[in-house]
C-alpha cells in the first residue's frame, strides 16, 4: 500500500487504531526527521518533532508543508479544498520542541534522524533511557551504524530496532525493519504494523552494516566517484548512464548530491574505520573537499553540481 493510498483512505483514525504506536516522537528535523514526522501524521499519529532549536524548527515545519502541498495538488487535484484540509489537518498533529526529556513521557516511539554519529546518538538514547515510559520504543534511522551498537547504552534493548527510510521519505515506499538478536517479537510486531499504518511496504533483514539496499548502494556510488576521480567520466555522462543503462531514477552522483555530504562522508569514513582492509570503502579525496569547503550538496545548493538558482 502507497504512502499515497494510506491518505486517500480518508486518513480517519482506523490505521492508527489497528497499531499499537499512535504517539510518535522524531528526534531531528533535517531531511529525514521532517519527512517521517509528515508521513506519520499523515496516516493520522500524533507527532512531536524534537530539535536542537526553534530556528531549525520553524524550517523543519516549512519544509513539511511545502511537501505535504505537493501531495495534496496530487491526491486532491480535482478537490482542491480537500488538500488544504488534508494539510492544515496533518500539519495539526505535529508539535515540536526542543526538550527531548518533557516529551518522551507520552511516546510510544522514540525514532532518532540526528547526525549520523554514533557518540551523538548514544548521548540522546541513554538521556531518555531511564526517564522514558517501560512501553516505549525506540529506533533508530541511521544509514551505516549498527543498530545494536546504538542499543549498546539502553537498558530497553527488547524496544530497541532500526527503521531505515529512504530520501525522500514522502515518495519512497520502502522502510528496512532492522532486528537485533536482542529485539522482541512484540517489539517487531508493533513496527511492522506501524510500518503499514503509515503506507510503507517494510522488508526485514538482519543487523549486518548497511542493512540491505546501502550495504549495495555505498560500493556503487563510491565507485562512481572514484570513476570522477580517475577522469573516466563526467558526472552528468555517469549519472545518464545508470539512468538509461540502469534504470535508476537518479544517477549516483546527483543522489549523493541529493542524500548530503555531511551523511556521505560519514557513512564512509565509518565503513573505512570499521573495514580497514577493504578498498571499496577507502576515503574519497574529492568528497572530503566537498565537506572542508561546506558544499552539502542539494542541501547547501552545491556539491558536485551546483543547485543555485
Ligand atoms: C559521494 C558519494 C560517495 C560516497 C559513498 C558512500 C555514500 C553513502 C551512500 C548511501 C547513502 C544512503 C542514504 C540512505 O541511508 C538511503 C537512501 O535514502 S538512498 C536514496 C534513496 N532515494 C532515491 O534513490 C531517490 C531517487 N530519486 C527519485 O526517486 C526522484 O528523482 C525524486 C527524488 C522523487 C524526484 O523525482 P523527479 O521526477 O525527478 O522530480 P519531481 O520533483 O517532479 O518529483 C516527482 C514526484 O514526486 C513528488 N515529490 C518529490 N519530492 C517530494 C517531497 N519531498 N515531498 C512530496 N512529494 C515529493 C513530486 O510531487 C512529484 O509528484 P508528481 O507531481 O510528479 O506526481
Ligand atoms: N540523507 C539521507 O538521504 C538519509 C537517508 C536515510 C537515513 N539517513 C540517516 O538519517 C539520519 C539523519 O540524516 P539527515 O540526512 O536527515 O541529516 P540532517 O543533517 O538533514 O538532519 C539531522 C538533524 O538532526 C538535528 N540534530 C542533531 N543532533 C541533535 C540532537 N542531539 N537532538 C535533536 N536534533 C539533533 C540537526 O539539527 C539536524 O537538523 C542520519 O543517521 C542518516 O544516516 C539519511
Amino acid at each position: 500500500m502507497s504512502c499515497l493510498s494510506v491518505i486517500s483512505r480518508n486518513f480517519s483514525t482506523s490505521s492508527v487504531a489497528r497499531a499499537a504506536i499512535k504517539n510518535v516522537t522524531v528526534v531531528g528535523g533535517g531531511l529525514m526527521g521532517s519527512g517521517i514526522a509528515q508521513v506519520s501524521a499523515q496516516s493520522g499519529h500524533n507527532v512531536t518533532i524534537v530539535e536542537l532549536n526553534q530556528e531549525v524548527l520553524d524550517k523543519t515545519h516549512k519544509s513539511i508543508q511545502q511537501s505535504l502541498q505537493r501531495v495534496a495538488k496530487k491526491v486532491y487535484k480535482e478537490k482542491p479544498q480537500e488538500g488544504e484540509n488534508f494539510v492544515s489537518e496533518t500539519l495539526s498533529r505535529i508539535s515540536t520542541s526542543t526538550n527531548l526529556t518533557d516529551v518522551v513521557q507520552s511516546s510510544d516511539l522514540v525514532l532518532e534522524a540526528i547526525v549520523e554519529n554514533l557518540a551523538i546518538k548514544h548521548k540522546l538514547f541513554k538521556s531518555i533511557d531511564d526517564i522514558a515510559p517501560a512501553k516505549t520504543i525506540f529506533a533508530s534511522n541511521t544509514s551505516s551504524l549498527s543498530i545494536g551498537e546504538i542499543a549498546s547504552v539502553c537498558k530497553r534493548k527488547d524496544k530497541f530496532a532500526g527503521l531505515h527510510f529512504f530520501n525522500p521519505v514522502p515518495v519512497m515506499k520502502l522502510l528496512e525493519v532492522v532486528k537485533t538478536p536482542e529485539t522482541s517479537d512484540e517489539t517487531y510486531e508493533k513496527l511492522m504494523a506501524w510500518a503499514k499504518a503509515i503506507g510503507k511496504t517494510a522488508i526485514t533483514c538482519k543487523d549486518t552494516p548497511g542493512f540491505v539496499v546501502n550495504r549495495l548502494l555505498v560500493p556503487l556510488m563510491a565507485e562512481a566517484i572514484r570513476m570522477l576521480e580517475r577522469g573516466d567520466a563526467s558526472p552528468k555522462d555517469i549519472d545518464i548512464a545508470m539512468k538509461l543503462g540502469a534504470g535508476h531514477p537518479m544517477g549516483p552522483i546527483e543522489l549523493a548530491d541529493y542524500v548530503g555530504h555531511d551523511t556521505t562522508n560519514s557513512i564512509l569514513n565509518g565503513w573505512h574505520d570499521k573495514f580497514p582492509e577493504n578498498p571499496l570503502f577507502n576515503p574519497l579525496s574529492s568528497l572530503q573537499k566537498l565537506v572542508d569547503e561546506k558544499k552539502l550538496g542539494v542541501k547547501t545548493g552545491e556539491g558536485f553540481y551546483s543547485y543555485k538558482k
